[in-house]
């Protein structure tokens, strides 16, 4: 692989490096030449792609630059590769066990946890930032899923708006019981929701291995596409989903969302619902009447029905 070259199905024809990722060691970040795609993939292969709390660091740093970016209208998620220790392929295989303490996963001595916050901060389980982030930016996200998705990496399969896997490399197994792990939130239970409970339960009660064919027929993913295809595959949807107005893209968005998230979901859609009514001459009325100390005059605004 040449330097620009990070994983075996990347164009570099088709990215150049996201600002601020020239730093990052354990995932890389890219946008499409246009600006308009994200591309963001986990780049620890030797370890199928687990991630240590310096991934998860930089994982949110990059997820939270393409979601406040304006021209950025969808995220691709997948995993660099293959391994060159044996060639398997792995989009993510969760929290790295080496590191993982009895409060969570622990900073290692080369990673940095520095500052008068690391003695009192607990072991780190911000996975679970990272996926409230990718539930909650307005912006589509899409799992390229490339190879094994385990544990936290099957989870985070589970929040992306929607999958693609490959046909060959894909494989999806949820061994959170089998270490004595349980993602109780978006990655069991919505994942009932996505695939049906009894599913679901058997996915993560028995922690068998799953084909991307059977996670398609689950309604786990929405689409199998040869591994060559794969990240092509990705870019093409994103095309499509950027010729789409990007509000109705957010509305819709935080729509599918606010059933399952309670009343955080029904806050950012309302968020949302009170920002289009700004827009509106009867919210200005309401502002300038304030501001210029008279009563609102809301006759020209009648109560549509
Ligand atoms: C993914 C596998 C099924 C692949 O099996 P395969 O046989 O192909 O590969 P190997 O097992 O030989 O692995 C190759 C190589 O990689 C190392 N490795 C793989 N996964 C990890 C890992 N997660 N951590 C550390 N190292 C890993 C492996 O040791 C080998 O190294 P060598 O030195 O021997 O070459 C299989 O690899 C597998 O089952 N992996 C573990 C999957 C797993 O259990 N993940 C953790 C689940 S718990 C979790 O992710 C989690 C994280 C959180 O932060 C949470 C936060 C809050 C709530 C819940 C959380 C949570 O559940």
């Amino acid at each position: 692989m040449t330097e620009q070259q990070v994983s075996e199905l990347f164009d570099p024809a088709e990215w150049e490096l996201a600002p601020g990722a020239e730093g990052y060691t354990d995932i890389t970040a890219h946008l499409s030449r246009d600006g308009r795609i994200a591309r963001v993939a986990f780049d620890r292969p030797e370890v199928r792609n687990a991630f240590r709390p310096h991934t998860v660091d930089e994982l949110y740093d990059a997820l939270d630059r393409a979601r406040v970016d304006p021209r950025v209208g969808v995220v691709l998620l997948t995993g660099n590769g293959p391994s060159p220790k044996d060639g398997v392929h792995a989009f993510c295989s969760g929290g790295d066990q080496r590191i993982r303490g009895r409060d969570g996963y622990k900073y290692s001595d080369d990673e940095r946890a520095v500052g008068p916050e690391a003695a009192a901060r607990a072991g780190r389980l911000h996975i679970l930032e990272v996926q409230r982030l990718i539930r909650f930016m307005p912006k589509v996200v899409i799992a390229l899923v490339n190879g094994w998705a385990a544990g936290g990496g099957h989870s985070l399969n589970v929040v992306c708006d929607l999958s693609i896997a490959s046909e060959e490399h894909a494989h999806f197994k949820q061994t959170d019981a089998d270490v004595g792990s349980f993602d109780a939130g978006y990655g069991s239970a919505y994942f009932a929701r996505q695939i049906g409970q009894k599913n679901a339960r058997e996915v993560f009660f028995l922690a068998r291995e799953y084909s991307a064919q059977r996670a398609y027929e689950m309604g786990a993913v929405n689409a199998v596409v040869p591994h060559a295809e794969l990240e092509r595959t990705g870019v093409e949807w994103a095309r499509e989903i950027l010729g789409k107005s990007p509000t109705a893209i957010r509305m819709l968005k935080y729509a599918f969302n606010a059933v399952d998230d309670g009343l955080v979901g029904q806050q950012l859609f309302a968020g949302e619902t009170t920002r289009l009514a700004y827009g509106t001459d009867e919210a200005v009325e309401g502002r300038d009447s304030f501001l210029e100390k008279r009563s609102p005059d809301w006759s020209p605004f009648p109560y549509h029905y």
